[in-house]
């Protein structure tokens, strides 16, 4: 994008460089040309974000875009228009696709397809199992050269614990990590929320939360022996987020993200049969939720990324144990993150870091921060805006969520991409 951009009067927070002050944001040809004061300067374009939050564009590490195979669910664009007006300028989708993200042809057609929609960038992951069967190795180095920045079966666990050992090994050769999907099937098959006194209530199948730590456990003794880099998606459990802390002291490269529903909801959410709160892993208890937000307030859980899976109705509305798994989250990932600065569990600039430089650094991506000469991806916020979460408005084709009717707060006011306004008050500009 040619031209001149002038971001005026924000509140300006960049963790990775320690900014955290009220100034005016320069751009200048799609990149970051400078913080200051701009006074008397003649840009093309002018934003006012007077009492507003101005921060690197978000990343979210964790999204499924369901293209190619499934675009009656999402497709790149309505993913990235979705992306775009959550804030979300990088994004990294998910290889449960059809045909799967497991060989460099398909990693190269979605990157295409992004750059032609040209609203978010999105940055494959590639399948560690070919056809995610979990036995045979993609040709990890060929995917890496087409654009995937880390590996995972995400849908399905590794279960094999001689592949995730050939998988953490061969990976960490070239230093990228492996993200897994902690679910031990042998004691989840067939359940559709968290084990305990609600799925009795309901006489619907459980999931116990020692489905998800038993493979953790497993997976950090195979970290430690491969001396590679693990990443646990979607952690949800008191037990897993203890697992990863300890995991971290003893030195191990293990890290986590945690998705907004599990720190903000519980399984309170599926009385009633909703299917919209139906996801795997599952919503859990209220002590799991706290231990969710205390790896988050100390720093066990560095990264927040929403799992935006989106499905169509008809995939939802037939009961909960034969509903599919997943809900949608580009676009209520900030506010419902918000939460946990108005608790005071993070400050607004540690947020803005799980969802920016802490998600780039371990992915390796150059996006997430306002360093000068830096892309011109930039969000812009107000923190206090109210509104209510109406399900037909969202942008994703994905309708699946469970804040429908409730009061959001925090609302994106501009998307801005390499420089180009993508978004604003509403609406996405192609
Ligand atoms: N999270 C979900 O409930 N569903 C995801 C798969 C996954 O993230 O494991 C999906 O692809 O729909
Ligand atoms: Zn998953
Ligand atoms: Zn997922």
């Amino acid at each position: 994008m040619s031209g001149t951009l002038l971001i005026k009067n924000g509140h300006i927070i960049d963790p990775a460089n320690g900014i955290d002050t009220v100034a005016d944001l320069w751009i200048n040809d799609g990149r970051i040309a400078g913080i200051g004061s701009f006074e008397g300067e003649q840009p093309d374009q002018l934003v006012d974000a007077t009492g507003k939050v101005v921060c690197p564009g978000l990343i979210d590490m964790h999204v499924h875009l369901r293209e190619p195979g499934q675009e009656w669910k999402e497709d790149i664009e309505s993913g990235s228009r979705a992306a775009v007006a959550g804030g979300v300028t990088s994004m990294c989708c998910m290889p449960n696709t059809g045909p799967h993200i497991d060989h460099a042809g398909i990693a190269l057609q979605i990157v295409a397809r992004a750059r032609q929609v040209n609203l978010c960038n999105v940055h494959p992951i590639g399948a560690v199992t070919k056809n995610l069967d979990g036995k045979e190795l993609t040709e990890m180095r060929e995917l890496s050269r087409a654009g995937c920045v880390a590996f995972s079966d995400d849908g399905l666990p590794i279960w094999h614990a001689g592949v995730m050992r050939k998988a953490l090994e061969y990976s960490a050769s070239f230093g990228f990590m492996v993200i897994q999907h902690a679910e031990e099937k042998a004691l989840t098959k067939g359940g559709a929320v968290n084990e305990g006194w609600i799925s009795t209530q309901l006489g619907v199948e459980g999931m116990p939360a020692a489905g998800e730590d038993s493979m953790i456990a497993r997976d950090i003794m195979l970290t430690k022996l491969a001396d590679a880099r693990y990443h646990v998606a979607h952690i949800s459990t008191a037990g897993a987020v203890e697992l990863v802390r300890q995991a971290r002291k003893q030195g191990l490269k293990v890290t986590t993200e945690a998705a907004p529903h599990h720190f903000a909801l519980t399984e309170d959410e599926v009385l009633g049969y909703n299917s919209d709160a139906k996801m795997s892993p599952p919503l859990r208890t209220e002590a799991d939720r706290l231990a969710v937000v205390e790896g988050l307030r100390d720093g066990t859980i560095e990264v927040i990324a929403t799992d935006h899976a989106p499905h169509h109705e008809d995939d939802k509305r037939c009961g909960l144990s034969c509903a599919a798994f997943g809900i949608v989250g580009l676009e209520t990932m900030l506010p419902v993150s918000l939460e946990l600065v108005r608790d005071g569990v993070l400050s607004m600039s540690d947020m803005i870091a799980k969802m920016t430089c802490n998600p780039a650094r371990l992915l390796g991506l150059d996006s997430g921060t306002l360093s000068t000469g830096a892309d011109a991806d930039v969000t812009i916020f107000d923190a206090d805006a109210t509104w209510m979460l109406d399900r037909n408005k969202l942008v994703s084709k994905g309708k699946n969520t469970p804040w429908h009717g409730k009061q959001m707060t925090g609302r994106v006011t501009h998307t801005i991409k390499a420089g180009r306004v993508v978004f604003s008050d509403g609406v996405v500009h192609e």
